[in-house]
């Protein structure tokens, strides 16, 4: 059976004072949550230390932004793998688009950051999706394939999660429509060799779509951008039908 796996993507959004009073709204709603969906949050890393301590004892997982593929080092705005396993996190947002489109974030470089986190005990969520242009060009199909052969060279698919990210849904409020979603997802799955990695869908997920995405039966989560900086809305996110 495969993991449900529910995470909030903070971005750049949020102050320590902020992050404190989102969690102060949210976590009171995840008593309605069932146990078996994990629920992941992902703030900037300034909020890191203060997040860990205030979700201790509460069923809720921390994870990162991104990691750097090297021990330590001069690495000017990087963060090491031991750095956020010292404070809590678990998990590891990597190759998201973002990093990509305005970091230069190349597949070599997204392997690597993979390889990185598994070594430390992370489990990385790997970023894949086509941008407009290649969808209106047909070629979602190859780029997302194409991503996935060069991302996961030598990536140990047991501690692994995937978010299928249409580029063209994020941050747009133009969601990908459901069951294109899952039929992509179901293509990133038949690309895998261990069938239980977790594939999350990604892009303008909100509280009025988030039913339907998830009656999707390839669908194994969201990674939520926007809707997951406010309480209600990312519970109720999580709380999904
Ligand atoms: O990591 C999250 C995605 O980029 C989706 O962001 P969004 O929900 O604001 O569209």
């Amino acid at each position: 059976m495969r993991k449900i796996v529910i995470a909030g993507n903070w971005k750049m959004f949020k102050t320590q004072a902020e992050s404190a009073e989102f969690l102060s709204g949210f976590l009171p709603h995840l008593e309605e949550t069932p146990s078996e969906r994990e629920v992941v949050i992902c703030p900037p890393f300034t909020d890191l230390s203060l997040v860990s301590q205030s979700l201790h004892g509460s069923r809720v997982n921390l994870g990162a932004q991104n990691v750097h593929w090297e021990e330590s080092g001069a690495y000017t705005g990087e963060i090491a793998a031991s750095m956020l396993i010292e404070i809590g996190v678990r998990f590891v947002i990597v190759g998201h688009s973002e990093r990509r489109q305005f970091f230069g974030e190349t597949d070599v470089s997204v392997n690597l950051r993979l390889k990185a986190a598994q070594k430390h005990g992370l489990t990385p969520i790997l970023c894949v999706g086509e941008t407009k242009q290649q969808r209106d060009a047909g070629e979602t199909e190859s780029i997302i394939s194409t991503q996935l052969k060069k991302d996961l060279v030598d990536i140990d698919q047991t501690h692994l999660i995937i978010a299928y990210e249409p580029i063209w849904a994020i941050g747009t409020g133009d969601t990908c429509e459901s069951k294109e979603a899952n039929r992509v997802i179901g293509l990133i799955r038949s690309q895998l060799t261990n069938p239980l990695v977790p594939i999350q869908y990604g892009g303008s997920v909100n509280p009025n779509n988030i039913d339907e995405i998830m009656a999707q039966p390839e669908i194994d989560g969201a990674l939520v951008g926007g809707a997951s900086l406010k309480a209600d809305s990312f519970a109720r996110i999580v709380n999904y039908q």
